[in-house]
């Protein structure tokens, strides 16, 4: 694969991205690598100077180590003697040059993208798991648990972020492409807006499942509005939408979609009995539960308008994945699987089974209840989770083990503190990534909010004794939700990724040791 610098000049000069540029010898010259770390870096590299972290060494490193030309906002001396692309954004020029030096995968894969503050990891592995059946697994999947790129063991790797940077999304999606991949199903994060990482990509469908507060704080959103307007950008980029339409901020959310999107392309979907007076469009698809167990979910999809009755996929599904919530993502992976052309059957066989790695993964003891370790860990997947609990087993006590992450998320602590209150007997309040923040302070920022009248705590730090604690403390009839960390192997500690055995693999050994 390679680019030539006039290429590159012609893509930022077309999107009015090229300030000036200063070309060593001919604008022929050919890069045949492009990166964004110095500490990779081949022959003839196209370097991007990018990030809050940037340092002008880096660019001393990869001009020693072979790059050739490199981007950035603003020229450095210490790429002297190598070409020079000066641009107004840096992450966006870096998006345009590396879909073109991946020679637009894009292209050549049908794209479906979820947006949501909670349900895009679960919705991406509902409809991932229908593709598959319909395209005998030529389904790739950048989520924030996995990313897929090809059918082979190596082609699945442990994501490092929801959406990858944007060199490393075109990477993958080459790398998909090439092996014979079809389809694609990705999450896109607000983040990902923020950061430019999926500029000037369009989805072939775009969902958007819903909106509550979240992700505002130093390294994030600075408030909700920017939050809602990077989420938003989604719509503005999918050829056809599909909108839950029981999301809060509803008519800001359709009005995006409708900035390029003509109606007749953009899908709404609800529970069955959902109405909202001040609605002016129809809801084309309704879901209403018939069992909720926990034994998994079974509901009935209708379709209930002439553009919906198009798709062959009214009827009933089973979800091995529990959880009433559940409801809503496995309805719109089914819509978007009968948008990509499958039918009823195909898409029950295929959403059937699909488990989700951290997503309410559940283990019965003999004498300490259920076990529920679930990846809820703001206030609205909290509520729903403990909610969904106290209906399903006529008012359980519920014991939580839960922490919150240090660095980012920091709006979210009251959120436990109310759900806590509102839900739960006793809370474990133990770590969470807490990063360069003191685990000790988070807990006890929690604690403040939560009314002990109402729900117990303990801050237990370490996040084994904790569960531990809890399990051994439970009897039968009483769940134990462990929140917050899913299936992740590590805790984020000072910058270094600690390993820790996971969340499911510590309760399976404190349940055989008590159970022995
Ligand atoms: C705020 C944010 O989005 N930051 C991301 C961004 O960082 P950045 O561009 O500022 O880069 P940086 O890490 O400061 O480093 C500067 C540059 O120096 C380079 N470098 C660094 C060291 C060196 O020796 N040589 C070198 O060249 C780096 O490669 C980088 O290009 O680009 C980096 C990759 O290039 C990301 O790792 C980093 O994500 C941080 C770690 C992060 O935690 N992001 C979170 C907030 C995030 O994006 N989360 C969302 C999910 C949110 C949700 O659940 O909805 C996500 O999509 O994952
Ligand atoms: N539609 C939903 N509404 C409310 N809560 C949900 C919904 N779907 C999932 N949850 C809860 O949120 C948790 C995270 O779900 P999931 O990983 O699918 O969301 P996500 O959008 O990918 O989250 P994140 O952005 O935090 O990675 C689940 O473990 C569950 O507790």
């Amino acid at each position: 694969m390679s680019i030539s610098l006039n290429t590159c000049i012609l893509i930022l000069k077309e999107h009015h991205l090229l300030k000036s540029s200063a070309v060593q010898d001919t604008v022929a010259t050919k890069m045949e690598y492009v990166s964004y770390d110095s500490r990779d870096i081949q022959t003839s590299t196209l370097f991007f100077c990018k990030g809050a972290g940037f340092r002008p060494t880096y660019l001393s490193m990869a001009k020693q180590d072979g790059a050739i030309c490199y981007v950035a906002e603003q020229p450095y001396p210490e790429g002297k003697g190598m070409h020079a692309l000066i641009v107004r954004d840096v992450s966006k020029a870096m998006a345009l040059l590396s879909a073109a030096f991946f020679r637009f995968p894009q292209d050549d894969l049908y794209v479906v993208a979820f947006t949501g503050t909670k349900g895009k990891t679960t919705s991406s592995y509902f409809l991932k798991g229908i593709l598959d059946k319909m395209n005998g697994g030529k389904t790739a999947l950048l989520s924030s648990v996995n990313d897929v790129v090809g059918p082979k063991p190596e082609d699945t790797f442990k994501s490092s972020l929801t959406t990858p940077e944007s060199l490393d999304l075109f990477r993958d999606m080459r790398r998909a492409v090439d092996n014979g991949m079809t389809h694609l199903v990705m999450e896109v994060s607000s983040q990902a807006y923020k950061k430019n990482r999926v500029f000037g990509l369009t989805y072939d469908l775009g969902f958007f499942l819903n909106i509550t507060p979240d992700h505002i704080g130093p390294n994030e959103h600075p408030n909700f509005a920017d939050y809602l307007h990077c989420k938003l950008q989604l719509l503005v980029n999918s050829r056809k939408c599909i909108i839950n339409a029981e999301t809060d901020h509803f008519d800001e959310v359709y009005a995006a979609a409708t900035t390029t999107t003509n109606p007749d392309s953009i899908y709404l979907f609800a529970r069955d009995g959902f109405e909202n007076p001040k609605l002016k469009e129809p809801i084309d698809f309704r879901y209403s539960a018939e069992e909720t167990d926990m034994m998994g979910n079974q509901f009935k999809l209708f379709c209930a308008t002439h553009k919906a009755k198009a798709l062959p996929i009214n009827g009933d599904y089973k979800l091995k994945m529990i959880g009433d919530f559940n409801q809503i993502n496995g309805t719109a992976a089914i819509i978007g699987a009968g948008l990509a052309g499958a039918e009823h059957d195909l898409i029950a066989d295929g959403i059937r089974n699909v488990t989700i790695p951290g997503r309410m993964e559940t283990e019965r003891t003999r004498e300490h209840g259920l076990v529920v370790v679930d990846y809820a860990h703001n206030k609205a997947s909290m509520m729903a989770l403990m909610h969904f609990m106290k209906t399903e087993f006529n008012n359980p006590k519920i014991i939580v083990v839960v922490g919150a992450t240090g660095d980012k998320g920091v709006s979210r602590r009251p959120g436990f503190s109310e759900s806590l209150t509102a839900y739960a007997q006793k809370a474990y309040l133990t770590t969470d990534d807490p990063g360069f923040e003191d685990p000790q302070s988070i807990a006890e920022e929690i604690d403040a909010g939560i009314d002990h009248s109402k729900c117990k705590t303990e801050i237990e730090l370490d996040r084994q004794t904790a569960i531990k604690k809890a399990i051994s403390e439970a009897k039968n009839g009483d769940v134990v939700l462990v929140c917050g960390k899913g299936a992740d192997a590590y805790q984020k500690i000072r910058g270094v990724d600690t390993p820790y055995p996971s969340d499911i693999v510590v309760v399976r050994n404190v349940i055989t040791e008590l159970e022995k």
